[in-house]
């Protein structure tokens, strides 16, 4: 799909499409769609980011939450976003030891404890060990810092998206 028939979509249309670039979280590609036309996928990708900045710390760590556990109850029983099942499968969490899965479960429990939202980090851009590095490296950083690191890779996973959705002939879906 290129830009054009991006800013020929209908708001219902736009949205239905672009609705889980941020994960769960509709109310942002909502937001953009004032901004038509966009001359590009960037200019998404600039608009988007633009408005996650311009929201409070809180409305960021509420972006944050909207995020499923890597390896969480959610990938067990089958209640992950398509997006986030084909992402956590990309990073190999569908084919996690038993081991594996406590150990993930234990440090995602840690680190929400720590901060008070979930780890979120771009699973197509790491393997399940570089994920477990950084978590582990993250729960050093303070509350401040980590919430910014997290909102990059939110930024991250959407840029992902985003590409997908204008590689893929999307309008098919409606
Ligand atoms: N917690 C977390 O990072 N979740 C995610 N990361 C990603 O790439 N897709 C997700 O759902």
């Amino acid at each position: 799909m290129d830009i054009n028939a991006v800013n020929a979509l209908s708001y219902g249309e736009f949205l239905e499409i672009f609705g889980n670039v941020i994960e769960k979280c509709p109310i942002i590609p909502a937001a953009i769609w004032i901004h038509r036309p966009f001359t590009g996928l960037a200019d998404i990708e600039a608009h988007i980011s633009d408005f996650i900045d311009s929201l409070p710390e809180s409305g960021k760590e509420g972006i944050l939450r909207c995020h499923p556990d890597l390896a969480g109850r959610e990938l067990q029983s089958g209640a992950l976003t398509r997006d986030s099942q084909e992402e956590q499968r990309a990073a190999g969490f569908t084919d996690l030891q038993p081991v594996e899965v406590s150990r993930m479960r234990s440090l995602n429990s840690e680190y929400k404890e720590r901060f008070g939202f979930p780890f979120v980090i771009c699973a197509r851009l790491n393997t399940k060990r570089d994920i477990t590095r950084e978590l582990l490296d993250r729960l050093g950083n303070d509350r401040a810092a980590e919430r910014a690191r997290a909102i990059d890779e939110v930024k991250k996973i959407c840029a992902l998206r985003l590409r997908n959705l204008m590689l893929s002939d999307s309008t098919n879906k409606l």
